[in-house]
């Protein structure tokens, strides 16, 4: 079942990927909702949807938006269109 869901890309090195990985756990353990992460060779991306709502999109899922986003700026990854 697919469901709906946020998704956004962010450009940056292997390496930055995994350290903004860290990052985006570590707040995603403190608010107790959680990405979908797909790390590849100079892109990461997350997806996001609320399971507990039957993947429907709930605030918890633009929350974690926001802060992903903050934390991709902050280790200068590049949003991407895809
Ligand atoms: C108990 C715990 O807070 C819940 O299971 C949280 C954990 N992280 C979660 N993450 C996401 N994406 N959806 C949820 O419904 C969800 N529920």
């Amino acid at each position: 079942m697919k469901g709906d869901e946020i998704t956004r890309s962010f450009g940056i090195r292997y390496h930055g990927g995994v350290a903004v990985i860290v990052h985006v756990a570590d707040i995603e353990r403190l608010i107790s909702h959680h990405a979908d992460i797909d790390l590849r060779w100079g892109e990461v991306r997350f997806s996001i949807t609320t399971h507990d709502a039957g993947r429907k999109l709930t605030e918890a899922d633009f929350d974690l938006a926001r802060r992903i986003d903050a934390i991709a700026q902050a280790h200068m990854a590049e949003p991407l269109d895809s």
